[in-house]
């Protein structure tokens, strides 16, 4: 094997109260993409922080193009060829493209910045990465994607020898990530390595040359992913057998297969949104729809909900064939919605959470039918919706959703 530009060896680093690296041995060759993986707080972040100069090391060492290094913050370690691009875009959306790539080290001439300079040489940067976009425009009026090919060009730019991309694809859709693959592959070919995380599995057969899985802070092994079936990655990750996952996969059913489903799509579909799906969801059960952003999720729970109406396919609650004309059909045959964009869709923020409920409770009701007094959710539901935040602006979401008076519920993503 080629010999490694990074090898990190036996790596502790300790919290307060916590152990989040023990003795972790660490490498990465040029050339390749290296996905380092494992389960929520398994100690990926910490070692890419503990590499590129964020957190100091308690214990073990660091090998860079054959040189000991100790980094003391992440710009020393950017100047040594160690970039990162981290999954929140931190460019400047209202600056050029250019002017975000040279931000901080414009060239200057006598004090003034070449502008002529920095165009050229952003233009330059993007032909090498086959990234055909105007330089003069503002980044924000690119996608995501493109921002973060902004993002990953200027971190190249900086002379790279080790480029970290730390969850760059959870805010892409399919399409966008085919874009940042495209060019990965071709920093691949220039010898630059790559460190990918990620928590999408499909990705990482699809792009990674190496696996590293850590476990509570521990290296679990390296393995070539062409050796590892992503089953064994996953017993590997979470640290079960085999024999547990297919266990835990032949859980009974809590329904008879000839029970009639609440809900039963056939090839449900409404043009230039969701292609045609078939779909059941039975009494009691939870029924994941998962897939990356812009796949069509959010899409198909709106079409069971009626919000927007489906031009194909038939649809049945309860065994009966059902004609969803909008929220109000659905509504009335006990099927709810929560928004996943709750501050615009879900709620009304300048009512009281109390309020918000009477609201939803109406429309269910209709006009005529008085509504229950004492509709309850928070300590305090004279509270304005304004007050209550993170966790707890859950609570009077659902309960301003139907769902809460319901026995369905379709809730996209929360
Ligand atoms: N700054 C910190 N202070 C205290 N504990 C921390 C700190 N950073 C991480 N930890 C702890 O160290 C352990 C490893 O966390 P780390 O964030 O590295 O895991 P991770 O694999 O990156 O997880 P995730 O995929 O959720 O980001 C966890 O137990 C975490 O709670």
């Amino acid at each position: 094997m080629t010999e490694a530009i990074l090898t990190m060896t036996g790596i502790s680093k300790e919290f307060p109260g916590v152990k989040a690296l023990s003795e972790v041995d660490f490498r990465l060759v040029p050339g390749e993409v290296h996905a380092l993986m494992g389960e929520n707080g398994a100690g990926k972040s910490t070692l890419i922080k503990v590499l590129t100069g964020v957190y100091d090391i308690d214990q073990g060492s660091i090998v860079l193009d054959g040189q000991p290094v100790e980094f003391t913050g992440p710009l020393q370690a950017q100047h040594s060829g160690i970039s990162t691009v981290y999954q929140e875009i931190n460019l400047c959306p209202n600056l050029s493209v250019a002017e975000n790539i040279f931000i901080g080290r414009e060239p200057r001439v006598f004090g003034h910045i070449r502008w002529s300079t920095v165009e050229r040489r952003a233009r330059e940067l993007l032909r090498r990465l086959q990234i055909d976009i105007d330089v003069s425009a503002m980044l924000g009026t690119y996608s995501l994607a493109v921002q973060q090919m902004v993002a990953i060009a200027r971190a190249i730019d900086i002379d790279a020898k080790v480029l970290v991309l730390d969850e760059p694809t959870s805010s892409l859709d399919a399409g966008e990530v085919q874009q940042l693959f495209r060019v990965m592959r071709q920093l691949k070919q220039e010898g630059i390595a790559i460190l990918f995380v990620t928590h999408f599995l499909d990705q990482v057969y699809e792009i990674a040359d190496r696996i590293t899985v850590l476990r509570n802070g521990r290296l679990v092994g390296e393995y070539p992913t062409s050796e590892l079936t992503l089953i064994d990655l996953i017993g590997k990750m979470i640290g079960k057998e085999l024999e547990v996952l297919e266990r835990l996969e032949e859980r009974p059913k809590r329904f008879q297969e000839d029970d009639v489903p609440l809900v039963d799509a056939r090839e449900l579909g409404r043009k230039g949104a969701v292609a045609p799906f078939s779909l059941t969801i039975h009494k009691g059960e939870v029924v994941g729809l998962a897939g990356l952003l812009g796949s069509g999720r959010t899409e198909v729970a709106r079409l069971l909900y009626g919000a927007d109406r489906a031009d194909h396919g038939q649809l049945a609650v309860d065994g009966r064939p059902v004609t969803m004309r909008g929220p109000r059909t659905a509504m009335a045959h006990d099927i709810a919605f929560c928004s996943e964009n709750r501050r615009t869709e879900g709620l009304i923020e300048e009512l009281t959470v109390r309020e918000n409920i009477i609201l939803a409770m109406q429309a269910t009701r209709g006009w005529t039918r008085p509504i229950p007094a004492g509709a309850r959710t928070t300590s305090s539901p004279s509270t304005s919706r304004r007050w209550t935040s993170g966790r707890p602006t859950r609570r009077p979401w659902c309960a301003t959703s139907p769902a809460a008076t319901s026995r369905r519920c379709c809730w996209p993503a929360g």
